[in-house]
């Protein structure tokens, strides 16, 4: 990137810290936030507001340095010292800067504010890269009263901090104040060498309510959730509705294993979560199909699943076509569930894609969603769980639309009244 008049811009790079102890939450900055590991919300946002030089994960553990690299994050391994509990995030953020010395300012965005849009992130970096501020930090607007606290044994009263009581504002009259509320903090290599994220040339930027959500404690996190769901950043992709789950049977529906008795028969095992799981997608207007390269319909026979399936397909993505014509689907409209390298065209085809914990290396990078859950163990029902979540969001994004819609065709209303009102006004 370039400053204009040849000047090369100062290197922005974007900083999460997702250490693997966590206080609470075992593993918290991983864990699936309405079916997304933490870090991804705020990676996705940094990765598509397209104004960072490097985005990077400083973390000390192996499972997050997976999830980080699949997000399309750059890792630094940091060391234990700034990994323990008592580790400020300055420390941990000197400690990259020290082995980053390409990097001119810091955007250190917390995991634990999931809400964040690339929107704000691009007004940021304008703030700190061409109106000059040395550091930016996120607040939010409150309208809360407080009041002074007063200990036990203290022989003192409480007072009002920031009211009258005896002219109380309404939340309208009054434009409360501004509190910082953890998202992110940027700062330039010099005031951080200084031991400061605030300082210099300072400047907040307000976000908005409904965008500004802090996982602290335990609490927090279902409510953090449906905020995602209503508010939060799902990608620049257009939302999908689906229509078809297609999925393999041998390592995704079965853990893979084949028991084969003297008689020659053969036995599978599955979970009856999975069962649950695909009765759900059912009940939602999903339909379930199976494939499998194999010949399994004795089996598949005696599991008594009630859906369509195709065995002994030699190839698997010209079934997919076939289903999806025949259904008249988009591939939008079509997920896949695999696990092996004869899925990886139909996991990179399908609109919405998922691989069970222990999918082949091909088929992991090929879909969009690892489930944490094994093949055969669960994952089918995960994978449904995750459709359901993004269809709430489809459905709470039409809602968003809308309202939207309708307030603006009031704003038009009350717009073409005030210019009926004046031609009339005039015309008198
Ligand atoms: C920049 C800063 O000072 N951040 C601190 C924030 C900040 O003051 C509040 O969010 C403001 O509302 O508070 C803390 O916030 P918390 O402990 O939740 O940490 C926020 C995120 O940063 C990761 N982190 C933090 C410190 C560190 N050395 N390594 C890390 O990986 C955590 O895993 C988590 O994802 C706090 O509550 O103690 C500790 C954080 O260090």
């Amino acid at each position: 990137m370039d400053a204009g008049e040849g000047r090369p811009q100062p290197h922005l790079a974007a900083l999460v810290l997702a250490r693997g102890g966590s206080k609470g939450i075992p593993l918290k900055n991983i864990k699936l936030l309405a079916g997304v590991p933490l870090i991804g919300w705020v990676l996705r946002a940094a990765i598509d507001a397209g104004v960072f030089h490097s985005i990077w994960v400083s973390t000390d553990h192996d499972e997050i340095e997976k999830v980080a690299k699949q997000f399309g994050a750059q890792v630094h391994r940091r060391s234990p010292e700034v990994s323990q509990d008592s580790s400020t995030s300055l420390e941990a953020i000197t400690e990259f800067l020290n082995h980053h010395h390409e990097v001119d300012i810091v955007g250190n965005i917390q995991a634990t504010s999931p809400c964040l849009h690339p929107s704000d992130l691009i007004k940021v970096a304008d703030l700190i890269q061409k109106e000059g501020f040395d550091s930016v930090f996120s607040v939010v607007r409150r309208h809360q009263f407080r009041w002074s606290e007063v200990k036990k044994g203290e022989n003192k009263m409480t007072e009002p901090q920031n009211l009258n009581p005896a002219k109380r504002y309404r939340r309208q009259d009054w434009p409360g104040e501004l509190y910082e509320n953890g998202s992110f903090y940027f700062a330039k290599r010099h005031l951080i060498e200084k031991g400061y994220l605030q300082g210099g040339k300072m400047a907040y930027y307000e976000m908005r309510a409904e965008h500004s959500v802090d996982i602290d404690i335990d609490i927090d996190w279902p409510i953090a959730e449906q905020r995602v769901l209503s508010f939060g950043y799902f990608g620049k992709e257009p939302l999908k509705e689906v229509k078809l789950l297609v999925c393999s049977i041998d390592g995704c529906l079965t853990n893979g294993r084949i028991y084969v008795t003297e008689d020659h028969k053969e036995m599978v095992s599955y979970d009856y979560r999975d069962i649950v799981g695909i009765d759900l997608l059912k009940k939602r207007g999903i339909q379930v199909r199976l494939i499998s390269d194999r010949d399994c319909s004795k089996t598949l026979s005696a599991m008594q699943l009630g859906c369509v399936a195709k065995v002994s397909a030699t190839n698997k993505l010209q079934v997919l076509k076939d289903w999806q014509e025949d259904m008249g689907l988009s591939w939008k409209e079509v997920a896949y569930l695999g696990n092996e390298e004869s899925d990886v065209e139909c996991l990179k085809q399908a609109g919405m894609s998922a691989v069970p914990a222990d999918a082949c290396a091909a088929a992991q990078k090929a879909a969009g969603y690892i489930c944490k859950s094994r093949g055969g163990c669960g994952a089918v029902r995960e994978f449904a769980e995750h459709i359901f979540l993004l269809l709430e969001k489809v459905n709470s994004a039409r809602k968003q639309l809308k309202e939207i819609s309708s307030a603006e065709k009031e704003m038009g209303r009350n717009e073409n009244s005030r210019k009926g009102n004046k031609e009339l006004m005039e015309k008198e």
